[in-house]
């Protein structure tokens, strides 16, 4: 017989003890997070995700009356949280990818991250002047792609509420340059 979700005995704790360290990846001096093992056990993934969706719709009954319009995932591990918010804010999902990815008439920011520098981007016309928007990505390092996006969404004319991560490396100060609120379910 199959157990409810009530019965799910994960922890934030435990879905930390699932991320998987591998140093020197993908290149010297880099120690990887990997969340996939996150993803191979669905409780796991069902508290994680819960935990996120409670922490962005306590945030957003802050907004003084307004909503959460849109959740900006960000290429490509963002993809894995960001439209699962959405529906839970009942709100639109819009991707930011990496230069060439996406069609029709894009605005971009270049930006360095931990290990190289790259191009965002994002559709003109995928967020409306004055929404509120809630950025989502796996892990917050150096901050460079999260701070692009950021960017991207300011020149929209939208306002970035909050940026919520799954992982923030605490030593790399990403937050020191991002600008909208942070919050990083696991810390190291
Ligand atoms: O805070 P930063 O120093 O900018 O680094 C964080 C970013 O780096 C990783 O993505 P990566 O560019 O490796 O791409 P991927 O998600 O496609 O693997 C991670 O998923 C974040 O998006
Ligand atoms: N140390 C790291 N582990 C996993 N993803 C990353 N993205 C940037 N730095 C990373």
């Amino acid at each position: 017989m199959s157990s409810s979700p009530t019965e799910n005995l994960f922890t934030i704790e435990s879905v930390k003890a699932l991320v998987k360290d591998y140093p020197d990846f993908p290149k010297d001096g880099i120690l990887f997070k990997d969340i996939f093992p996150i993803f191979q056990n669905h409780r796991a993934l069902d508290c994680l995700l819960n935990h996120m969706a409670d922490e962005a719709i306590t945030f957003s009954k802050k907004l003084n009356g307004s909503k959460i319009d849109a959740v900006v995932g960000l290429d490509a591990r963002g993809f894995l949280f960001g439209p699962t918010l959405a529906l839970k804010l009942e709100a639109k999902f819009v991707p930011i990818r990496k230069r060439g990815k996406l069609p029709g008439i894009l605005v971009s920011a270049s930006y360095e991250k931990e290990y190289g520098v790259d191009i965002v981007e994002i559709q003109a016309d995928s967020i409306n002047q004055g929404d509120n928007v809630l950025i989502v990505d796996d892990l917050l390092a150096t901050g460079g792609t999260c701070r692009a996006a950021e960017d991207l969404i300011k020149k929209l004319g939208a306002n970035v509420v909050l940026n919520q991560f799954v992982i923030e490396l605490c030593e790399l100060n990403g937050r020191d340059i991002l600008e909208a609120p942070i919050h990083s379910v696991i810390k190291y």
